[in-house]
């Protein structure tokens, strides 16, 4: 053990600085407060305990700890950085006493933060992965995997949100729901693969020519749902005309894609309905020849 009767301040494992109260001068520091500056002495009486801290961290003493020591005569786990002889900005906490004996000192205790800004960075490091995974799990929830297009729960939930926003501007707003037409014959065709490559693109070009107040979504299989906020039926029908035309581009060797599509509008009705009456009317524009959009009757 330790002979106590021989212990100085030198021997402590934090840094003790004394000042005067109004200039701050070092009156004495021990080797701790060498060790970290990475200088062999600093008890010159010039030596101020300002020069031995950043810039910032000198507004810091001056407009805060001075007037709290002042006031309560003592000031406790102030975060400084102090910059060592070789310009290295070292974080470190510092706390303060007044001692009201003549000559009035201040006693300052200063310890290395480093570990614990480096813990302080892994935490927040961590707090950034963990969000960033979290957005993308959220993202992976509502969304479907092959196309990146909304996924059936999501649209629901934001359609019920849309329908909500409609019933109170009383402006109409459009569900269009199109299915690919033979499309097996596709997969029975060329493969799966090929049959969920035109899935793929039919989700790109969707993404292309929606508009970014419209929710997009693969509802399942081969069936595709766009609402559209404030769109009449007759501009969804004219939207939906134009998504036939262009589906028509994606070509597998000799087959033409075609789809066909139901509109529902309005403003005042709940999503199961409006989802029901574009369902028909799309079930209408299959039984009446395909690659054809209907209007719900
Ligand atoms: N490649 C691929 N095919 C899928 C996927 N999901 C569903 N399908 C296929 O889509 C086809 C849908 O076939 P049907 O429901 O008979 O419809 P259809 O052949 O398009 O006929 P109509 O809709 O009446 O024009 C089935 O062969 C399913 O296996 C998928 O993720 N990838």
């Amino acid at each position: 053990m330790m002979n106590l009767q021989r212990m100085s301040c030198h021997d402590f494992q934090c840094g003790l600085i004394v000042t005067d109260l109004v200039e701050r001068r070092i009156v004495f520091s021990n080797h701790y407060i060498e060790s970290l500056l990475g200088v062999s002495n600093i008890t010159d009486p010039l030596t101020r305990i300002d020069q031995l801290l950043s810039r910032a961290s000198t507004i810091i003493i001056e407009s805060y700890v001075m007037p709290i020591l002042i006031h309560e005569g003592h000031c406790e786990e102030v975060q400084v950085t102090i910059q060592n002889a070789k310009g290295d900005k070292v974080p470190a906490l510092l706390n303060a006493r007044v001692d009201s004996a003549e000559p009035i000192r201040v006693y300052w205790t200063i310890t290395s933060a480093v570990q614990r800004d480096q813990l302080y960075q892994e935490l927040v490091n961590l707090r950034n992965q963990l969000e960033q995974k979290a957005e993308r799990l959220e993202q992976l929830s509502q969304t479907d995997e092959l196309t990146g297009l909304l996924n059936r729960r999501e649209f629901v939930v934001r359609a019920n949100r849309c329908i909500k926003v409609s019933e109170r501007s009383k402006r109409q707003l459009s569900l269009l729901m199109f299915d690919i037409d033979h499309f097996k014959k596709v997969n029975d065709t060329y493969g799966h693969d090929v049959g969920d490559y035109v899935l793929n693109s039919l989700g790109l070009l969707l993404k292309a020519n929606c508009r970014e107040t419209d929710h997009v979504a693969r509802m399942g299989g081969e069936e595709f749902a766009i609402l559209m906020p404030d769109t009449t039926v007759d501009a969804a029908l004219i939207f939906a005309n134009r998504l036939l035309e262009l589906v028509c581009q994606i070509k597998i060797e000799n087959t033409v894609l075609t789809m066909s599509a139901g509109i529902a509008s309005g403003y005042d009705r709940e999503f199961d309905v409006l989802f029901k009456a574009a369902d028909i009317a799309l079930y209408q524009a299959k039984a009446s020849g395909r690659n054809k959009a209907v209007i719900e009757s």
